[in-house]
């Protein structure tokens, strides 16, 4: 874990690299049941396939990240699975750096399985990242950590989320003092140290939690910031709650983009508006 690598293809690189490209913004490939209905599409695994290559063709070329949110593509069994597969490869191959929604964690041996899902490319299900929840502890996300670092890919790692429940177990004071989001950024840091730009090891930090007290400047990782439209954050917020820490930010939206949809043109204004907004908050 302590194992640094700055060749210019891991993931903090890649990262940096698409985002100066291509402009600050994560595009969330939700397929809500309520979208579905609203582009006319089926509440089925047809649906949600038309729903996502809309999207994908819409926007892979142009967005540095696209993230599905695997839930919405599970809850339709190995069909919707198999859409998600074809989701990832093609949106890959446009170009777009692909952020597995996943929120995985387990004790370190069963972690183990999640890495080869997500994040090595023998399987199906790889993509450039994923998302992991730290509760049962930062060191048992160790697998992930080694092979993102293996493959060029990366882990975000939950630390303030944007929900309204996270302050009751996120900002809980441990033994030491620290709020267990403080935690969580300090042994992110550490899995960070050395990286230029910055390392392969994001933090998720909501749009909507305000100035909480937290030290974000040493994290040297990406930062995904959620809860920005539909959850009620704007560009705005981001300032205030990232502060000098505001130009490692990777702003994500889902439901304010694709409310755009199904039309294609609509979905690549929604997007290329959301990036401008972004860059200029966070230059
Ligand atoms: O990890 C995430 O992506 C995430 C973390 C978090 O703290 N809050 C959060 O909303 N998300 C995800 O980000 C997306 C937000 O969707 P919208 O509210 O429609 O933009 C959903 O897919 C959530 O699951």
């Amino acid at each position: 874990m302590t194992q640094v690598a700055t060749t210019p293809d891991h993931f903090g690189a890649r990262l940096a690299k698409a985002v100066a490209e291509r402009g600050p913004l994560c595009v969330g490939i939700d397929p809500h049941p309520g979208l579905l209905d609203a582009w006319e599409l089926t509440r089925d695994a047809d649906g949600v396939e038309r729903f996502a290559r809309t999207v994908v063709e819409a926007l892979a070329d142009r967005v540095a990240v696209l993230k599905p949110q695997s839930a919405f593509f599970e809850r339709y069994g190995s069909r919707g699975i198999a859409v998600l597969e074809r989701v990832i490869r093609d949106a890959r191959a446009a170009g777009a750096l692909v952020l597995n929604d996943v929120k995985r964690g387990d004790i370190g041996s069963t972690v183990e399985a999640y890495a080869g899902a997500y994040l090595d490319p023998a399987s199906p299900l790889c993509g450039d990242a994923l998302t992991a929840s730290p509760y049962l502890g930062v060191g048992s996300l160790a697998p992930l950590i080694a092979t993102a670092r293996a493959h060029g890919n990366g882990v975000f790692v939950l630390a303030l989320t944007s929900n309204p429940e996270g302050p009751s177990v996120q900002h809980a004071v441990a033994a030491d003092g620290r709020t267990v989001a403080q935690t969580v950024l300090d042994e992110v840091a550490s899995l960070n140290a050395g990286y230029e730009p910055y390392g392969p090891v994001g933090v998720v930090v909501g749009a909507t939690v305000g100035e909480t007290g937290h030290d974000l400047s040493r994290v040297n990782g990406p930062f995904l910031a959620p809860g920005l439209g539909a959850q009620g954050a704007g560009p705005d917020d981001l300032r205030a709650v990232f502060g000098n820490a505001r130009g490692s930010v990777l702003p994500s939206v889902s439901r304010e983009v694709l409310r755009a949809g199904p039309d294609m043109a609509a979905l690549r204004s929604a997007a290329a508006r959301a990036a401008d907004d972004f860059r200029t908050v966070l230059a």
